[in-house]
């Protein structure tokens, strides 16, 4: 029997722990794809081992889609695809050593000094992959940037936790990526870094494992139309956990819906918080349609947000 669509698709639900997500599934090994684009290589991958689970992480939804359909349509049963950031996730979703091999083919090399955060030869996202994997596991990344591949190949090189098993260019493989395709076309050339994990890492969590409720009650407050204004140009935090909203709307329902981005250690966020005014208090909560991950920067949003209500007029 293949798997249904709704089975396929794993829409992360708000972070209270580090969670075994697929543990209920008859899979002890487990792979992931970062940035799989339209899924090539994972449906590829995933046909060569039906006993290891694989796990796409993408952070657009048109390419979730395409993959979907076609390990669907295919009745694949070890795919799962989840829509998000790949450092985020890996850092913050998972216990530690859960994967025994991740694969990241042509990330954007973020060429520009302020995008520098989310190269993948970051400390951070070095120290993440070190934690996500299982000794012996192992990392491999697929670049057509030669800058890309050294800064790569030095930075995961001289890591204690890992070991270069090699640094290819032009390797032989039995697929290619739409991207490599691409590449391939214009002659560049294709570099590939394979590294082995070879002893414990821990990376610090950025949730925290999600302290805090996402709701807070607000007796005595009061919503109005001049609060409500006022809220569209807050913004509080700290450089590692900041939050601004973007607009505040007034629902049909007396409630207020107001739009807000966190960013905690570079990572964002876009979600809704809602007001809503009761009886003898105000509740203040991320609204049922967002799904934020529950880090400091959501914490402290709820928190501006509740201090504004509380505020004597
Ligand atoms: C250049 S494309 C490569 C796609 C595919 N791996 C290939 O080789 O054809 C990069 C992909 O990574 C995805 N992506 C970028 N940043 C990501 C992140 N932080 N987490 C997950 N996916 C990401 C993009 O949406 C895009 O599909």
């Amino acid at each position: 029997m293949s798997c249904s669509l709704r089975e396929t698709l794993v829409l992360p639900a708000r972070l209270d722990a580090p969670a075994d997500w697929f543990g209920a599934l008859p899979f002890s090994r487990r792979i992931a794809e970062i940035g799989f684009g339209n899924g090539e290589f994972l449906f590829h991958r995933s046909g060569l081992e039906p006993q290891v689970l694989h796990l796409g992480i993408e952070v657009s939804l048109r390419c979730i889609d395409k993959a979907a359909r076609r390990v669907y349509l295919a009745g694949r049963r070890n795919v799962r695809l989840i829509l998000g950031d790949g450092r985020f996730l890996l850092r913050e979703a998972f216990p530690e050593a859960y994967f025994e091999g991740i694969f990241m083919h042509f990330p954007c090399p973020w060429p520009k000094t302020r995008h520098a955060r989310r190269r993948v030869t970051t400390p951070d996202f070095i120290e993440t992959l070190a934690s996500a994997l299982a000794e012996g596991g192992f990392f491999e990344l697929l670049t057509d940037e030669e800058a890309y591949a050294l800064a790569a190949q030095k930075a995961m090189g001289g890591h204690p936790s890992f070991r270069l098993e090699s640094f290819e260019v032009d390797p032989v493989r039995p697929v290619t990526t739409k991207y490599e395709r691409k590449w391939l076309e214009m002659g560049k050339p294709i570099f590939r870094l394979h590294v082995v994990k070879t002893a414990p890492a821990r990376v610090a969590k950025i949730s925290g494992g999600g302290s805090g409720p996402m709701h807070i009650v607000l007796p005595g407050a009061r919503l109005d139309a001049e609060r409500l204004r006022a809220a569209s140009s807050l913004e509080g935090g700290t450089d590692d956990a900041r939050w601004v909203v973007c607009n505040s709307y007034s629902g049909v329902d007396g409630s207020g819906l107001v739009q807000v981005v966190t960013c905690d250690e570079g990572f964002e966020q876009r979600f809704y918080i809602r007001l809503v005014p009761r009886e003898d208090d105000c509740l203040v909560k991320v609204d049922d349609a967002s799904y934020p991950f529950n880090t400091p920067a959501v914490q402290a949003a709820i928190g501006g947000l509740a201090a504004l209500l509380e505020k004597r007029s």
